[in-house]
């Protein structure tokens, strides 16, 4: 009975579909994908060519705020809310929307799913199975329930309690899109010319419109199998083949190459294909707990390295957040700066990005630059795109361990950094190896254990995809020890030449002197 409610759920979207004007390529269809998990999906029936057209969806079939619920409610809405996200603005208007007998949607928001398995509907013990992974910081629910009782509670739609408002919130995070606004052309010349003057045309100040696109969002996706993309040519959206696509294969889109624990996060699933981008991150606070303690630091080779002094520690730490992209010398641009590029865009607490203004429609995009100060640095993968230990986090390292003699060097004539294979000295790689060490030891079980876990099968769902995750980032980190431990570059401008000494047998440990001031400032690890 269940399959032929999907089925005939399926068929009705199809032919509002053709209602809505969405012009679909007979060589393709909707199929029921259940058996492995992906509730629908699309399927090529025949072969398909390089750039042919899957689907053309008029703009009138996306649904924002310039297509969906009537002028009144709209603006109403508009002046009752002025100014929040994107994404909490399309929830409101989904939740109306969806109240509306005579509402046009309603064959669309029946194949929309009722729940997603993204993190903000995990239990608190669902979520402890993936340990350390600083994803669950991410997730941000409080902060989304703080806006919903603000912005939609007041407006007192039916049913709008804060579970339907993360339901709703989260099919927007995991299907919408952000396309770009149409551009009235006769109008925009002459707009062009003055502005031409104001600002430059690097296409960062395209004006965009977060938007649920039926049928486009019925693509899955699995890393870079992806096998289409999604065109707009002003007028009409359009969804393409960017490779010849073989009779029977799935139609995937690209969400992107997401590491497995942000996936699981936006998406609610995980896959084997997203493993190569999986990061670990390493906080700056568990770096600063090493560097601000007042005990010696143990490395290996029974070395230990003094303390150095929170006012000292104070002063690298201003430097290392100075402004503007890090400069450093030499062959450091043959790897790209760090792995921002695998980075979540959102911070914590702004879980359904992307975040934007919501009534104009216009996501921000501007670059605010970046110093090499950072809340937290992404491990990754060793590749093609770069080594495991990002640029800034070696460069922090290094500020934190070079000498009085030339941090004063670099705080007074602000030269360049030296390029990463002075930054890799033997000093900084031992004390990295120490802090990933220590941050391998915040999961409760070994990489080991999650592997033979994983081998064994039977976990549940969620289980299995959340060892997935921290298994992931633990052979990540594993990777990031190993790239540590090749590190060879010269010690000479490291502190402590003078200071790291042979530990005695049974390694006494000293305190280091501090000033009054500073003693009631030491946090203790
Ligand atoms: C844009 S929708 C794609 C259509 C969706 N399968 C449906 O039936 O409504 C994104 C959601 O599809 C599912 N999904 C996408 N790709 C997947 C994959 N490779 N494996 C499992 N689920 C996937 C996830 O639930 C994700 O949140």
């Amino acid at each position: 009975m269940e399959a032929d409610n999907f089925q005939t759920t399926t068929e009705v979207f199809l032919s509002w579909l053709a209602k809505m004007g969405i012009q679909i390529s007979p060589k393709i269809a909707v199929a029921d994908l259940r058996t492995s998990g992906k509730n629908r999906g699309v399927v090529a029936i025949t072969d398909i060519e390089e750039d042919e057209v899957l689907f053309t969806i008029p703009r009138s079939a996306a649904l924002n705020m310039n297509t969906a619920l009537s002028d009144s409610q709209l603006s109403f809405l508009q002046k009752t809310i002025p100014d929040v996200p994107g994404w909490l603005a399309l929830t409101t208007i989904m939740l109306v929307e969806a109240l509306r007998k005579d509402s046009k949607w309603m064959p669309y928001f029946a194949v929309l799913p009722e729940l997603l398995d993204s993190l903000v509907f995990w239990a608190d013990d669902e979520l402890s199975e993936l340990q350390a992974s600083m994803v669950t910081t991410k997730i941000g629910k409080a902060t989304a329930e703080d806006l919903f009782a603000q912005h939609i509670t007041p407006l007192n739609i039916e049913n709008a309690n804060p579970t339907m408002c993360h339901k709703v919130a989260s099919v927007i995070m995991a299907y919408a899109f952000d396309i770009p606004e149409l551009v009235d052309k006769e109008n925009a010349e002459g707009q062009d010319e003055e502005a031409d003057e104001l600002v430059s045309d690097n296409g960062e100040d395209e004006k965009t419109i977060l938007s649920m696109i039926p049928l486009a969002d019925m693509l899955n996706a699995d890393a870079d199998r992806n096998n289409s993309r999604l065109c707009c040519d002003n007028e009409d959206l359009e969804m393409r083949a960017i490779r010849p696509i073989t009779k029977g294969d799935e139609i995937f889109n690209d969400y992107g190459q997401l590491p497995r624990s942000d996936l699981l996060r936006r998406y609610g699933y995980v896959t084997d294909n997203y493993a190569p981008f999986d990061v670990a991150e390493l906080s700056t606070e568990s770096i600063m707990s090493l560097f601000r303690s007042d005990e010696s630091l143990q490395l290996p080779g029974q070395k230990v390295l003094e303390p150095l002094g929170l006012s000292e520690v104070n002063k690298r730490i201003e430097l290392s957040q100075r402004e503007g992209k890090p400069t450093f010398s030499e062959e450091i641009s043959s790897f790209p700066l760090g792995t921002e590029s695998l980075k979540s865009s959102d911070a914590p607490g702004t879980f359904y990005s992307p975040l934007g203004s919501a009534w104009n429609r216009n996501t921000d995009t501007k670059n605010l630059g970046i110093g090499i100060y950072e809340d937290s640095y992404d491990l990754a993968h060793p590749g093609p795109d770069g080594p495991s230990i990002p640029d800034e986090l070696l460069a922090l390292l290094y500020i934190l361990l070079l000498d009085d003699e030339h941090f004063a060097a670099i705080q007074t004539s602000e030269t360049a950094l030296p390029s990463r294979s002075r930054l890799s000295t033997e000093l900084v790689g031992q004390v990295l190896v120490k802090l990933l060490q220590l941050r391998e030891q915040e999961y409760a079980t070994t990489a080991e254990e999650d592997e033979a876990l994983l081998q064994a099968g039977n976990l549940p769902h969620r289980k299995a995809m959340a060892v997935q995750v921290r298994f992931g980032e633990k052979q990540v980190l594993r990777q990031a020890i190993q790239e540590a431990t090749t590190f060879a570059a010269s010690n000479k401008r490291m502190r402590g030449q003078a200071k790291v000494r042979e530990a005695v047998a049974g390694g006494t440990k000293r305190k280091v002197h501090q000033t009054e001031g500073e003693k009631k400032k030491v946090r203790k690890r």
